[in-house]
């Protein structure tokens, strides 16, 4: 079996809240050995002086847009943008053409990962139909196919008895339903947060209130069905603050937010940067606090891209036509890590919050680093920077607000299940490095 040493770097453990000089030994798919690991001239072994050694990174939250729109992004190029974004794995979104809503497509999905050989995919299946609202998908045969989870995201589940049963479904299949919380009737017409930015600009405003209306209705079905609910891209202080009560009271919720949300507010949407147009839209510096907050308290379970790629085209219009949605995979990681020298999260929670934890919320046996675990792994130098050059992505698209920003701290190999994936250089550069093909 092949033999892999991660050698002298220090190992963020998320669970026992603390970091360790280690090395960290493969053999074959698993974790064999922390601790010193013996001279073997037969392994391959990475330098990881420097480096910190996390537990595969897990994104629940990305769109891959295979089958039916990959022109935007394919399967393939989503799992290689995950792998330098250093992701292990990624969860891919329903909400494609035809939607993921049957055994079929889930085991479609679940294929092309395979074989793009490249960051795991997991399929999420939709909850309800098409994603329309009106009848239940085929929840049971979607789980047995390999669905992780279930979910409409993009929409909000209007009809508040459907939702329930869909719960009821999901609750008794064991999977969580991830809810994109959204009153439909109150966001309508929107296209950025309403408030005074929108006013300034002449844009239709989509309140906080059609995010917290809707957050508030599923965490009532989730006390109701004890499904597990886990809410999508939280981006308001009064979602934060619904969030924290309900767990107080032991409903069974989890949430998560993205790196935009907590980095980034309604201003960027300024000279009508379509690439700042997302949903839910980027909301104020009070929201931004509560995000933190929720972050550090651990209201908020999970930090999650919700990687949205579009066509350059379809970005390039009036920002009322523009679709809603951002690619995050790549810049995940250098806009996280600048939480932890903001002093908002340290290392083993930021790990928590990319590995374990959406590792428990969706029943992965990865997220962590044991002997005898699968042999998922990230590497990251802290110290490493780079400027984002949309054109280096391995995304199909380059739909970001944070072109030309610095970041510090980035991902630079990704081990899946025993195979080691350089992603970068470990000297600062902004070319394209490729991983082997
Ligand atoms: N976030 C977005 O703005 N867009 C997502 C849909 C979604 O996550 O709701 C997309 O699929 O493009
Ligand atoms: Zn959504
Ligand atoms: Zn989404």
């Amino acid at each position: 079996m092949t033999r892999l040493i991660i050698k002298g770097g220090t190992v963020v453990d998320p669970v026992a809240g603390k970091l360790f000089q280690a090395d960290v030994t493969v053999v074959g798919d698993r974790i064999a050995h922390i601790g010193k690991a013996p001279a073997d001239k037969d392994a391959t072994v990475v330098d990881a002086r420097g480096c910190l050694v996390l537990p595969g990174l897990i994104d629940m939250h990305v769109h891959l847009r295979e089958p039916g729109y990959e022109y935007k992004e394919t399967i393939a190029t989503g799992a290689a943008a995950a792998l330098r974004g250093g992701f292990a794995a990624v969860c891919a979104m329903p909400n494609t053409r035809p939607v993921c809503d049957s055994a079929a497509v889930v085991g479609f999905v679940l294929e092309r990962g395979k074989a793009a050989g490249r960051a795991r995919v997991y399929p999420v299946g939709a909850l309800t139909r098409g994603s329309e609202g009106k009848e239940l998908a085929p929840l049971g045969e979607m789980r047995a196919a390999g669905a992780v989870a279930f979910s409409d995201d993009g929409r909000w589940v209007r009809n508040g008895n459907l939702m329930r049963r869909a719960m009821e479904y999901a609750a008794m299949l064991g999977a969580p339903v991830i809810s994109h919380c959204e009153d439909p009737d109150l966001s309508a017409g929107g296209v950025m947060h309403e408030g005074v930015t929108a006013s300034v600009l002449g844009l239709r405003g989509m309140p906080a209130a059609a995010e917290e209306v809707a957050v508030a209705r599923d965490i009532i079905l989730a006390a109701l069905t004890g499904c597990h609910l886990h809410i999508a891209h939280v981006s308001t202080a009064g979602a934060v603050r619904l969030i924290r009560e309900a767990k107080a009271r032991g409903v069974k919720v989890t949430a998560e937010v993205t790196p935009h949300h907590f980095t980034l507010t309604d201003e960027a949407v300024k000279g009508y940067n379509t690439n700042a147009k997302v949903n839910p839209p980027l909301r104020t510096p009070a929201d931004v606090a509560a995000l933190k907050e929720g972050l550090a308290d651990g209201t908020i379970d999970v930090i999650a891209t919700d990687h949205a790629p579009h066509a350059r085209e379809e970005k390039e219009v009036e920002f009322d036509a523009a679709p809603f949605g951002m690619v995050g995979l790549e810049t995940a990681v250098g806009l996280t890590m600048a939480l932890v020298r903001e002093g908002v999260l340290t290392l083993p929670q930021l790990a928590a919050k990319l590995t374990t934890n959406p590792a428990r919320i969706l029943g992965f046996e990865g997220g962590l680093l044991r002997e005898g675990a699968p042999a998922d792994i990230t590497l990251i130098d802290p110290e490493l920077e780079e400027t984002v050059e949309p054109e280096c992505f391995a995304s199909k698209s380059g739909n970001t607000p944070f072109a030309g920003w610095r970041l510090k701290g980035l991902p630079v190999g990704v081990v899946v299940g025993g195979r080691w994936f350089a992603v970068r250089p470990r000297v600062a550069t902004g070319r394209r490095t490729r991983d082997k093909k």
